[in-house]
């Protein structure tokens, strides 16, 4: 069945497909992301108990007519906190004012964005658990009394002037809730953790963005890009213009089944969705390190990868699709990761015997 997503929209959001048509025009993979943002709650697909009461939280507010209580999100990359960040702000009809935890190094960084917000600005600091500890404490009594000390001069002689700051949103994404210090992770009134996507949710999205790129694909191309995008909509949307790609030079445009599984394999994304990282991982976890259990700082300088890249990019998918777990004394491969290399385990007890620490 092919699928036109043109069909359903009106003439306002035409006007809006141009602009997105005009974005993927330049190549801009970051502008294409930003444009194919859903701009609402009800645009957003999936995460229905976050979207319910994240719905809640933002009508009460509107109801009351006041800033909505601190939002807290977390959840691996790509499953769409910024997303929801601009949400808030565009469903509370209020400005969006955004940072990063490691942009923010000394607390007079964050004074000077605080004591700049107007009432009801919505405040994005993304990877919050990448803040510096001063600014943290700063972020308590603004979040809590809203209000900052702003330190004059230096050493013995600095002083400390308090300013009042207007009631404001703080919106903070991480990666890790768990690095957050509890003070913090208590000052915000709702948190949302975002789950990864079920293959029907990034089929929708899928169908969605090829609607606004004015890809024409067939429903079972569409599957085949989900069931290999990671439970994650920023692979999905990558996966298909990928494959839309491929589709006009290899094909005649259309993405069908068989133009996704070839483009894919192409891109190496295997039918589970495993990249070159996920894939390096557990083959480095088997073939080198006899299953584990391995520490992760020797896993990621076996795959050549950053620390973080591998706790926070492959492991949340790998330990949700049963192929790694995380015990007390390392990584260890599961005989589901042995079974996808096509290798064998070895005989019980010769991992056991083999530890492999940090
Ligand atoms: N529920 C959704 N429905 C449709 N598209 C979505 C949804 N969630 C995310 N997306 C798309 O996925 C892309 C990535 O989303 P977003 O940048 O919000 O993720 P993120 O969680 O903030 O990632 P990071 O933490 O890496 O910044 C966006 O282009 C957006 O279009």
């Amino acid at each position: 069945m092919d699928y036109d997503a043109t069909d359903r929209f009106s003439e306002a959001e035409e006007a809006e497909i141009q602009r997105i048509v005009a974005a993927d025009a330049t190549g801009d993979e970051r502008a294409i992301e930003a444009a194919l943002r859903p701009k609402s709650l009800d645009e957003v697909i999936g995460q229905q108990r976050v979207r319910e009461q994240l719905g809640l939280v933002l009508e009460a507010a509107r109801a009351r007519g006041r800033a909505p209580d601190h939002v807290l999100l977390s959840g691996p990359p790509g499953l769409g906190k910024t997303t929801l960040a601009m949400i808030i702000a565009a469903e509370m009809g209020s400005p969006l004012r955004l940072t990063s935890g490691p942009a923010i190094t000394h607390a007079g960084d964050l004074a000077a964005i605080i004591s700049g917000l107007n009432e009801g600005d919505v405040l994005f600091v993304d990877e919050i658990h990448r803040m510096s500890r001063a600014a943290e404490e700063m972020l308590y009594m603004a979040m809590e009394d809203f209000r900052v000390d702003v330190i004059i001069g230096k050493g013995p002689g600095a002083t400390a002037i308090p300013l009042e700051i207007p009631p404001f949103t703080l919106v903070g994404a991480t990666t890790r809730a768990g690095l957050l210090p509890g003070p913090l992770r208590d000052r915000f009134g709702f948190t949302a953790h975002l789950e990864f996507y079920e293959p029907e949710d990034l089929d929708q999205i899928v169908h969605r963005s090829a609607g606004l790129l004015d890809v024409h694909l067939t429903a079972e191309g569409s599957a085949e890009i989900a069931g290999r995008s990671r439970g994650t909509p920023r692979i999905a949307n990558r996966l298909l213009r990928r494959v839309r790609d491929y589709a006009q030079v290899r094909a005649d445009g259309t993405v069908t089944r068989d133009v996704a599984m070839s483009a894919l394999e192409l891109y190496e994304v295997d039918t589970l969705g495993l990249d070159r990282l996920d894939r390096g991982v557990i083959d480095v976890l088997c073939r080198r390190f006899g299953g584990g259990p391995v520490g992760l700082s020797t896993l990621a300088v076996a795959v050549g990868e950053e620390r973080e890249t591998v706790e926070e990019v492959a492991e949340p998918f790998l330990v949700r699709n049963g192929f790694l777990a995380r015990t007390p004394r390392g990584r260890i491969a599961t005989p589901a990761a042995w079974a996808h290399l096509g290798l064998v385990p070895p005989a019980p007890g010769v991992t056991d015997a083999t530890l492999f620490e940090d």
